[in-house]
């Protein structure tokens, strides 16, 4: 895999060559160890597949992509599945987050239903900007059906009850399969932004995908898309305030949930949501990223949880096509900068930057920076204010 490092002079040269897409959306993996997050994220970029890759790297990458005929500069943040305690900066970063498992793994199962629900909370317990937050669940390493010990009905089920959509993959495979997850999440990426615009959308029939080529997959799941993107979707999504909220069926009665107590996820998925909340909580201990500028943002707003109706329960791999349709979550996030991502306008033809690891304090405020992400970012946002939550684990956050 070829790996550069930008540096201040290919930034200036790409500032005036402006060729990377206006277009950006930012994607983080996360998940438990080993479930193959770098390798999916390779195999996107490189369509190759690793067998070793260094399990402490935190990078981002980003590769401009063309998806329903429009230009796209993809940023993947890689994850290294041990810092649990930075799920809050990742989510400030991403538009989309992919919570990733191994379909051979059950604790990475668990792992992936703890990050679920501490997303779900986490979203619940902030002010909520115009930013909203794609989720999606991954099983992956399909290619090793049989080792398989997470059936795709739990991870379906799951992905139902959190109103997220479902994908099962293999960095292994093909590559149409991997980029189709990549499209795809770039797709839910752009209806969101519609949605933060105000735009209607109609709602996404459930679909029926089998593992065409991409081409194939594209033609039949034709993107709705408003007669201009905005140029700049971080500006854009800052405008936002009114986009049209609804809270998924389980949001705020049991979904939400953290404790065992008050879970009411099925029966069958007792053990495992039981156990999930017992583990240790990707959140807790967790400290915010701070900088010295700071911008804060209330917590006592109410839950904005929002959905997107339908959107089909794939499968990408090997296996049968899914049938399953299911909504495909979206949370509003919260507009606080972070300072670790390139922008089209700073990026350059690097692919690969090391990520700057954000300050981590005991303080309680996000902060930003002067990158230009945080420009955009904070645009609406430098005045909030973050407050101690009442919800545990976000004391734990905020303490
Ligand atoms: N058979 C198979 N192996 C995979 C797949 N994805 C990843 N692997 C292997 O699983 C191991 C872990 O993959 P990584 O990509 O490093 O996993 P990770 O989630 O990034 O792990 P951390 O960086 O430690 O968080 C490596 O040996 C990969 O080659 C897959 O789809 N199929």
């Amino acid at each position: 895999m070829s790996r550069y490092k930008s540096t201040n002079s290919s930034v200036k040269s790409h500032l005036s060559s402006g060729s990377l897409p206006k277009e950006e959306v930012n994607i983080v993996l996360v998940g438990q160890a080993n479930v193959g997050k770098s390798a999916l994220i390779v195999k996107y970029l490189t369509k190759r597949f690793i067998c070793e890759y260094d399990p402490f790297l935190e990078d981002t990458y980003w590769k401009p992509d063309t998806v329903d005929q429009q230009e796209v500069l993809v940023k993947v943040m890689d994850t290294y599945g041990k810092d649990d305690k930075r799920l809050p900066y990742y989510l400030k970063w991403a538009d989309a987050v992919l919570i990733t498992y191994s379909i051979t793994q059950q604790d990475s199962f668990e792992m992936a239903l703890s990050y679920l629900d501490n997303i779900h909370e986490y979203s619940r317990s902030i002010s909520l900007s115009s930013n909203e937050l794609v989720i999606i669940l991954i099983g992956n390493k399909l290619d090793l059906e049989r080792n398989r010990v997470i059936a795709k009905a739990d991870g379906e089920t799951i992905a139902l009850k959190f109103n997220c959509a479902f994908f099962e993959t293999t960095a292994a495979d093909e590559y149409e399969y991997v980029q189709n997850l990549f499209h795809r999440t770039v797709r839910e990426v752009r209806k969101e932004r519609e949605r933060s615009n105000n735009v209607t959308i109609p709602s996404v029939q459930s679909l029926t995908t089998t593992f065409c080529p991409i081409e194939e997959e594209e033609k039949a799941l034709p993107l709705t898309l408003p007669t201009s993107v905005p140029t700049d979707p971080l500006s854009s999504s800052s405008s936002s305030s009114s986009s049209t909220l609804f809270n998924p069926p389980n949001i705020g009665q049991n979904v939400i949930s953290s404790s065992p107590q008050t879970s009411t996820l099925t029966a069958s998925f007792n053990q495992r949501i039981s156990s999930s909340v017992n583990a240790p909580s990707p959140l807790s201990g967790t400290t915010i990223p701070n900088n010295s500028n700071t911008n804060t943002i209330s917590s006592s707003s109410l839950p904005t949880v929002s959905s997107l109706p339908t959107v089909s329960t794939l499968s990408f791999g090997a296996g049968t096509p899914s049938t399953i349709s299911s909504p495909i979550s979206v949370i509003q996030k919260s507009n606080i900068s972070t300072n670790t991502a390139p922008t089209a306008t700073n990026s350059t033809t690097a692919r690969r930057t090391k990520s700057p690891k954000p300050q981590i304090d005991s303080q309680t405020s996000l902060t930003s920076s002067t990158s230009a992400v945080s420009a955009h970012k904070d645009n609406h946002s430098a005045t909030a204010k973050r407050t101690p939550s009442k919800v545990p684990f976000l004391q734990k956050i905020f303490k």
